[in-house]
């Protein structure tokens, strides 16, 4: 499982004097799906472009299957299979003959156009035109295209983009099946964490070009623990009495924060603060989802104070 698959170094994209992609280190291990992350105009489809030998770096290395990009890209991209924005197809042919036109090219066996079709759950409407599919369908005829050329990596720009709730659960099932099923690596890029929560184990997250969090979904997952805040007459006093008490606290303003939410810890609290006369108004308990971690690691100057006391 600690085959590396995809390595950028210090991947450059600059477009008039401003950096895209700004010196990114990507690392994707065999069997993970990653979740590439990012606001939009973050620098993702750039990113995913030059992954792909559709655009050239301004600078950087990019190493897939343990090769260089750059002098193996027939090599390298044989084994790739990849969905970028909203595949064109031919409309007035069936979901099948789509497929028919792309095999001749890529000269693979007939079967595997039963077998993409299976797997992404078109057979029974492979011989429907595609002008009458859904948007949600053209996109698992995506898939399906990507997949011809059984292909061991698989890199997908937004595929859920414009899907409905139900859409998007399938095209999730779809891919969360990949690695375990197929054995295929699989890069997925999104500007929703909810979208790719559940479905990646591993994160990246860019944004204005740069990767600010790179690791797994856990980890990023914990950073959600719940915290205690208290609304105190002064919070700086406060707080230089309860870590003279031993207490493990962050302040701001007239606020107290703490990461231990045991009762008998918060009532030890409160009656230390109360035996030194600093007035307690009130308790709450505060929950980041993920998606609020998401934006604070995205938002400018992201040391706010929920991601610091994430952190
Ligand atoms: N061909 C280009 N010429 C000039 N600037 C470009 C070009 N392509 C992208 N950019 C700029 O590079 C930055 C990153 O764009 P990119 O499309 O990679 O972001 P993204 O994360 O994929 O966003 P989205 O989610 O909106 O697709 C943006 O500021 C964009 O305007």
């Amino acid at each position: 499982m600690n085959e590396t698959i995809i390595q950028t170094h210090g991947l450059l994209k600059t477009f008039k004097q401003a950096n895209a992609v700004d010196r990114v280190d990507i690392t994707i291990k065999k069997g993970e799906i990653y979740g590439f992350l990012g606001p939009n105009g973050a620098g993702k489809t750039t990113t995913i472009r030059m992954l792909l030998g559709l655009m050239k770096p301004s600078g950087g290395s990019i190493q897939v299957f343990n090769k260089d990009l750059k002098n193996h890209k027939i090599d390298i991209l044989r084994k790739v299979g990849s969905l970028v924005e909203s595949p064109s197809y031919y409309e007035h042919l069936s979901g099948k003959e789509n497929l028919e036109t792309l095999r001749k090219l890529l000269q693979v066996p007939k079967e595997r156009i039963d077998h993409v079709l299976s797997v992404v759950r078109l057979t029974k409407d492979a011989h429907r035109l595609v002008k009458e599919y859904s948007l949600g369908m053209k996109q698992r005829l995506g898939i399906a295209s990507a997949l011809l050329g059984d292909p061991e990596l698989l890199i997908l720009d937004e595929p859920t983009n414009g899907l409905d709730p139900s859409g998007i659960h399938e095209m999730r099932e779809l891919i969360k099946s990949m690695p375990e099923t197929y054995g295929i690596t699989v890069m997925i890029s999104s500007h929703l964490l909810s979208e790719i929560d559940q479905m990646a184990t591993q994160v990246g997250i860019i944004s204005k070009g740069r990767m600010i969090y790179q690791d797994s979904i856990e980890k990023l997952r914990s950073k959600a623990r719940p915290h205690i805040r208290l609304r105190v007459g002064n919070g700086a006093v406060a707080k230089s009495k309860l870590l003279k008490s031993g207490y493990v606290v962050e302040s701001d303003d007239d606020y107290i924060y703490m990461e231990d939410g045991r009762d008998e810890y918060i009532s030890e609290l409160v009656a230390t603060l109360v035996n030194q006369r600093i007035p307690v108004y009130r308790i709450e308990e505060q929950r980041q989802s993920l998606e609020d971690i998401f934006l604070d690691l995205t938002r400018e100057g992201s040391g706010s104070h929920a991601a610091h006391s994430a952190s």
